[in-house]
């Protein structure tokens, strides 16, 4: 009979759907098959007593050709089936003795395990619990089992009298039924059934031994992905600390953002508030921006007609200006051309002691000097002279310069303007024009009222350039006070005015304020001749002139004025009979006689004027006389033994004070557009 069982090898490998995280490993006792094996065999009563089996067969082969035939499929389940329960002990060991003695005696007790794979639980619980909680399959009735021949007097085992049927029913109980020997088709009957049902079990099997052959590969395969899953834990491990720490940073992170978020939010919030105070105000600003812009309008209008006025006022102020400068010179002229202003010096702290004239102001112009020399005994020992101002010794600078102002202005509106001091050495000629650091005398008061006034002109359209110079005439010798070198200097005449004069080679500096002029007349100042006198210990003994020349521009009319100013502090009149320097003396005296003669020849109204005798008269030609205006201090010490200079001076001023000049006429030069060059005097 040709066996169709299917082969083990054939039977298909069942997949392992292998969850690794649901993966418990395998125990070590579960691995150790040898030693169950040999547990199973010291248990079981077939494995170790192979020897009875073997009688046992013999004894059935002797009874019957039945027993043969039908010990023989058993005997080749036997060999088959054998190594069925070694492997199962194998798979499925059991801690208990009693489960491996079952398992031993029986190698037909083995429930068929459900296919692997076909449930998602772990295969080796699985197995275990099959192992141990399947009921044992009823196996047949051995030959030598209890079971007694029904209806037989002996009490022989029935396999070895007669042979046994086993039959079915339909509830599955299984009915014992004795066959007799001799019916062979019963028997073989029987035994076609119990092959049957061994064919069933052994198909069950072959298919367990496949299921099972195939679980050390895939428990080898399972522990290599065990390794490789410990690994990725570990891995995954590692991975978590990480993440864990980067949540860690990325809630500390979170944290401070937060804070920072609630910070901003309070800026926010500040914000918020100072916006809305900036919107409010910038709502009112735009408000008040709109009344501006009204106001602004308003203002405009107004302004335009403002111009207008200005251009009219401008226009009117300029004529008006004009009509001052006629009025003032009106004024200048009815005061005289040349005015002579006296002035007392007072006596010195180191001068108590000495004699005075007798001096008596008898009003504002006149004063009387009275002989006191206790020698001189005439009858008529008091002089009286008249001049345009007299000062006595307690008359301040500032009073004097308010006299002197006058002259300035009319320099600025284009006059020629001579302001001289005259006197014996000692007199206080230097302090009239010069004065001290606390005291200013008229050349510094002079500067600073030239500079404001230029301020003011500027108002009315009239821009003007300050051209200085600064010379001495020591011995009728000309220098140039700016300027130390040794050099030839000589007096000119202008080509284009014959009574213009200049003077060649001199150092001549336009200056832009009063303190450049100021710093230019000390150095002047320093330059000068000085030397000691029996009068004076720093007396000077030559004529310094200041000359400063104002040049007027009005850009809008094109006028220009010219006017000019010298301001001179003459060399002090000495007697020879007590001078020292006799040379200086006599030059000094000389020029100053010059002088005397000059402006007693424009007071007779001579033809000719004789300028050119002296330096000093040639260079002050243009200021004395002509369209000049020139003022005259004639300084007076008080002393008796200064008696016969002062009166000398006092008479030559007097004589000077009744020159009658002819009417001074101011320059204004009136530029064309057709000739810029030319120019005419009116
Ligand atoms: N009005 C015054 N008030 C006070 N001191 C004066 C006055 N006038 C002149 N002095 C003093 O008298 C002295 C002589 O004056 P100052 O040098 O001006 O004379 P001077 O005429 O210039 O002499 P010189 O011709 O020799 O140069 C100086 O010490 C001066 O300070």
């Amino acid at each position: 009979m040709e066996s169709k069982l299917p082969k083990p090898t054939s039977i298909k490998r069942p997949m392992l759907a292998m969850d690794k995280n649901k993966f418990q490993p395998l125990s070590r006792d579960l691995l150790n098959i040898d030693r169950f094996n040999k547990e199973m065999r010291a248990h079981s009563p077939d494995l170790q007593k192979p020897a009875a089996m073997q009688t046992r067969v013999k004894l059935r082969r002797s009874r019957s050709v039945s027993d043969l035939r039908d010990l023989k499929p058993m005997k080749r389940h036997e060999t088959t089936l054998a190594p069925i329960p070694a492997k199962l002990s194998r798979l499925a060991p059991s801690t208990s003795a009693a489960a491996a003695a079952n398992a031993a005696n029986s190698c037909y007790a083995i429930n068929r395990p459900p296919r692997i794979g076909t449930s998602n639980t772990n295969p080796t619980k699985r197995l275990q619990s099959q192992t141990s909680k399947a009921p044992p399959i009823k196996r047949p009735a051995p030959a030598t089992s209890n079971s007694m021949v029904v209806g037989g007097n002996s009490k022989k085992p029935m396999s070895s009298v007669n042979a046994t049927s086993v039959s079915t029913t339909g509830a599955g109980k299984t009915i014992n039924k004795r066959i007799p020997p001799y019916d062979f088709k019963a028997r073989y009957n029987d035994l076609l059934e119990k092959h049957k049902v061994l064919k069933e079990k052994y198909q069950q099997k072959c298919e367990q031994i496949g299921n099972f052959e195939n679980l050390p590969e895939q428990l080898e395969e399972t522990q290599s992905n065990l390794i490789s899953a410990t690994e990725e834990l570990k891995i995954a491990k590692v991975d978590r600390e990480c993440l864990q720490r980067q949540v860690q940073l990325q809630q500390q992170k979170l944290a401070s953002v937060e804070n920072s978020l609630s910070n901003t939010s309070e800026e926010l919030q500040k914000l918020k508030r100072t916006y809305n105070k900036l919107k409010q105000d910038h709502d009112k600003l735009n408000t008040e921006a709109l009344d501006l812009r009204e106001r602004v309008e308003d203002l405009d209008d107004k302004n335009f007609k403002l111009v207008e006025e200005i251009t009219t006022c401008k226009e009117q102020l300029f004529r008006s200006n004009m009509e001052r400068k006629e009025l003032h010179n009106t004024v200048m002229d009815l005061r005289g051309n040349i005015r002579v202003f006296c002035r007392v010096r007072p006596i010195l702290d180191f001068e108590q002691d000495k004699l005075l004239c007798g001096w008596n102001y008898v009003d504002e112009s006149t004063v009387e000097i009275v002989n006191c020399d206790p020698i001189v005994k005439a009858k008529n020992n008091s002089h009286s002279f008249s001049f345009d101002q007299v000062f006595h010794p307690c008359s301040k600078q500032e009073d004097i310069f308010e006299l002197v102002s006058p002259l300035i202005q009319s320099a600025l509106d284009g006059y020629n303007v001579c302001i001289f001091a005259y006197g014996q050495t000692g007199s206080g000629k230097t302090y009239t024009m010069d004065g001290i650091t606390t005291n200013l005398g008229v050349i510094p008061r002079t500067v600073d009222l030239l500079f404001d006034s230029i301020k003011a002109y500027r108002n009315l359209g009239w821009e003007y350039d300050i051209k200085v110079q600064f010379l001495e005439i020591y011995n009728e010798v000309l220098y140039d006070l700016l300027d130390n070198e040794p050099k030839e200097m000589e007096i000119r005449m202008m080509k284009n005015n014959k009574n213009d004069i200049y003077v060649s080679n001199i150092t001549q500096e336009t200056v832009g304020n009063a303190d450049r002029l100021r710093e230019l007349m000390k150095i002047a100042k320093t330059n000068r001749a000085t030397a000691a006198t029996a009068g004076n210990e720093r007396s000077s003994r030559s004529h310094a002139v200041t000359k400063i020349q104002l040049i007027g521009s009005h850009a809008e009319r094109h006028e220009t004025s010219m006017g000019s100013i010298n301001l001179v502090d003459l060399a002090g009149s000495e007697s020879p009979k007590t001078s020292v320097r006799m040379n200086e003396t006599k030059n000094i005296n000389r020029s100053l006689s010059e002088l005397t003669n000059v402006i007693l020849a424009l007071l007779q109204k001579q033809d000719h004027i004789p300028y050119r005798n002296s330096k000093l008269t040639h260079l002050l030609m243009p200021s004395l006389g002509g369209n000049s205006k020139t003022l005259m201090f004639i300084n007076v010490a008080p002393f008796q033994d200064c008696f016969n200079e002062s009166l000398k001076s006092l008479r030559f001023a007097a004589n000077v004070n009744q020159c009658k000049m002819a009417k001074a006429r101011r320059v204004r030069i009136l530029n064309t557009s057709n000739a810029n060059n030319s120019s005419s005097i009116i």
